[in-house]
């Protein structure tokens, strides 16, 4: 949870995205840093889903700029676009874990998505170890049925770590879960943090999700950023509308 450098992993100018004639993103800018945890706020169809695909292109933007590491991903070939998916880890809202596939088939298909060459054991021990580091190290055999939600997420947390992103998106990491359980993977996003050092967006409406993990937050609202700042910074605020988010 520190953040030691300022140096720019993920550096969005004015963004633009529309649907139609809705106009979602209307100039975001908006910058990840290295080593930290950046919660992205906003109320429900703010854009803040949007926002993160357009970061790994699952969207494509109408105007401005978003450039990962070197890379700009304005007019990105298909194999740059390969490069910077290895640099980000994405975990969706739902894990979306292969349900025909055990818990090690799922790791390994990520693992074989890297187009590296590794052996059967160099396999085994980097789904060992992403199993260990979210405490599920048992469920290697287990089918996606047989898991809670909240090992579900965790299982979704071990693939996303077994191919070392620098950068971790999370998409409501918390949703459905009951508030032990929430507690728990908001805390395993923080140790991933300080274990890995990646920096990581994530969006939330989880406001005890958002008090453990926020290095720095970026508030979105009618399109744009409407504060960025600290977590102390925005419980701190008088404006009412982020007001009605922290009470
Ligand atoms: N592929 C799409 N085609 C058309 N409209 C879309 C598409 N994806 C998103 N939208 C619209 O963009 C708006 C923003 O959606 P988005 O999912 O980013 O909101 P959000 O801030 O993540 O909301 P929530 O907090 O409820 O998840 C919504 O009005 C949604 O209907």
């Amino acid at each position: 949870m520190e953040n030691n450098t300022n140096n720019i992993l993920i550096d969005i100018q004015d963004l633009k995205k529309s649907f139609g004639d809705q106009k979602v993103l209307d100039g975001i800018t908006l910058q990840l840093h290295e080593n930290e945890n950046l919660v992205v706020l906003g109320k429900s169809g703010s854009g803040k889903s949007v926002l993160i695909k357009c970061i790994v292109s699952l969207l494509k933007h109408d105007e401005g700029s978003i450039t990962v590491g070197e890379q700009e991903l304005t007019d990105i070939n298909e194999e740059g676009l390969i490069e910077v998916r290895k640099k980000i880890g994405f975990l969706f809202q739902s894990a979306a874990l292969y349900d025909s596939m055990t818990v090690r088939e799922n790791l390994s298909f990520a693992l074989s998505r890297l187009n590296k060459k590794f052996s059967e054991e160099e396999i085994n021990n980097k789904i060992v170890e992403a199993l260990e580091n979210v405490g599920l190290p048992d469920s290697i055999d287990k089918m996606p049925s047989e898991l809670s939600g909240g090992m579900k997420k965790r299982i979704g947390l071990a693939r996303t770590l077994v191919v070392n992103p620098k950068i971790i998106l999370y998409d409501e990491p918390t949703t459905g879960l009951d508030p032990v359980t929430s507690d728990e993977i908001s805390h395993l996003i923080n140790d991933t943090q300080e274990k890995f050092k990646n920096s990581s967006i994530i969006i939330t409406h989880d406001i005890n999700c958002v008090k453990t993990v926020a290095d720095r937050i970026a508030m979105i609202k009618e399109g744009k950023v409407y504060k960025v700042g600290s977590l102390e910074e925005f419980v701190n605020d008088d404006d009412a509308y982020i007001k009605s988010f922290f009470k």
